[in-house]
C-alpha cells in the first residue's frame, strides 16, 4: 500500500523539528530515511506510527488518513519495529511473535489455527523457529532484532516503519536482514545510519537536514558527492560497481565542521 506524507510540520518542546515534509513510499517499495543525528528522522517515523500527531500536514495509507483512522485500524496496518522496544522479558520468542497478532483479534479472542501458522512462518523467515520457545530475554541483541521484526511479519502489515533495525547485527546479519526485507515486498520506510548499506538495500533514499528533505530519489542520486558533504560533513563518492552494487566510499577524513 502506498505511503504519502503530504507537508508534515512538527513542533516538540516548543521547537519546530520537521518542515513541510514531503515522502512516498510506493507500494512494496524499499525507502531508506537518512540524514545526520537529530535531524528529524525518528520523529518523523513517529508521526506515521501515530505516535506524533503532526501540527501540520497529512499522513495517507493508501487513500485513508492514518491520523482519521482508529487506532485499532492504524495498528492493524503498520508494523513498527523500533530502538528500545519495551517487550516484556519473561515472555517466549514465540509468544513475542504472537504480539503481532493482536491488532487482528478482539479482546477476547484467542490465537487459532490460522495465526499459529503465521506465526510460525514469520519466525521460519527470519531465522528464529530453532529459537521458538527460548526466553526472549535470554536472546543476544541480534537475536532480539529478528524476533522483532518477526512480530512485525506476524502483524501482515500494510507499511512497515524500522529505526535503525541493523542495530546490534554483525555485518552478515545486516545484510541479511535487509535482504529479508527486501524479499518480504511490503511498502518500508527504514531510518539507516550506514550510508553504505542504505545504498546497497534500498530503491531510493530520502535525506533529510535540520527536519527537512534536502534530497530524494534514486540512491546515486540522493548520494551525490554533494549531499555527502554538506549533509553529512564527509568527502565520499557512490559508485554502482561492475558487480552491479552501489558503494559508499570515503575519504580519509571527515570535514571540518562548520562554526
Ligand atoms: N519530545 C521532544 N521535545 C523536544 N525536542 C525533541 C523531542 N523529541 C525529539 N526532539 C528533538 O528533535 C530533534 C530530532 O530528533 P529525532 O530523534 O527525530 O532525530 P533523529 O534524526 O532520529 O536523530 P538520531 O539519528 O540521533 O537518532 C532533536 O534535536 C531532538 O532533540
Amino acid at each position: 500500500m502506498k505511503l504519502q506524507v503530504n507537508q508534515v510540520s512538527v513542533s516538540l518542546g516548543g521547537k519546530q523539528i520537521l518542515h513541510d515534509v514531503d515522502l512516498d513510499v510506493a507500494p512494496g517499495e524499499f525507502v531508506g530515511l537518512i540524514g545526520p543525528n537529530g535531524s528529524g528522522k525518528s520523529t518523523l517515523l513517529r508521526t506515521i506510527y501515530r505516535s506524533v500527531r503532526p501540527a501540520a500536514g497529512t499522513v495517507h495509507l493508501g487513500e485513508q488518513d492514518v491520523w482519521g483512522m482508529s487506532a485499532r485500524t492504524a495498528a492493524r496496518h503498520t508494523a513498527a519495529v523500533l530502538q528500545n522496544c519495551p517487550t516484556p522479558p519473561g515472555l517466549t520468542v514465540r509468544e513475542v511473535a504472537e504480539l503481532g497478532r493482536t491488532p487482528h483479534h478482539g479482546m477476547f479472542d484467542r490465537n487459532g489455527h490460522t495465526d499459529r501458522e503465521i506465526v510460525d512462518a514469520a519466525l521460519a523467515r527470519t531465522g528464529m523457529a530453532d529459537h521458538a520457545d527460548r526466553i526472549y530475554g535470554s536472546l543476544s541483541g541480534g537475536e532480539r532484532q529478528r524476533v522483532l521484526l518477526a512480530r512485525a511479519l506476524a502483524q501482515e502489515p500494510k507499511l512497515l516503519v524500522l529505526d535503525e533495525p541493523t542495530n546490534h547485527l554483525d555485518i552478515r546479519a545486516r545484510f541479511e536482514l535487509l535482504e529479508l526485507v527486501h524479499t518480504v515486498g511490503v511498502t518500508t520506510l527504514a531510518v539507516l545510519h550506514d550510508l553504505d548499506l542504505a545504498a546497497r538495500s534500498c530503491d531510493r533514499l530520502v535525506v533529510l537536514d535540520g527536519g527537512r528533505v534536502v534530497a530524494v530519489g534514486p540512491v546515486l542520486e540522493a548520494l551525490s558527492p554533494a549531499v555527502l558533504s554538506e549533509v553529512f560533513g564527509v568527502t565520499a563518492a557512490t559508485e554502482r560497481h561492475d558487480d552491479g552494487i552501489v558503494r559508499v566510499t570515503y575519504g580519509a577524513r571527515p570535514l571540518a565542521r562548520a562554526s
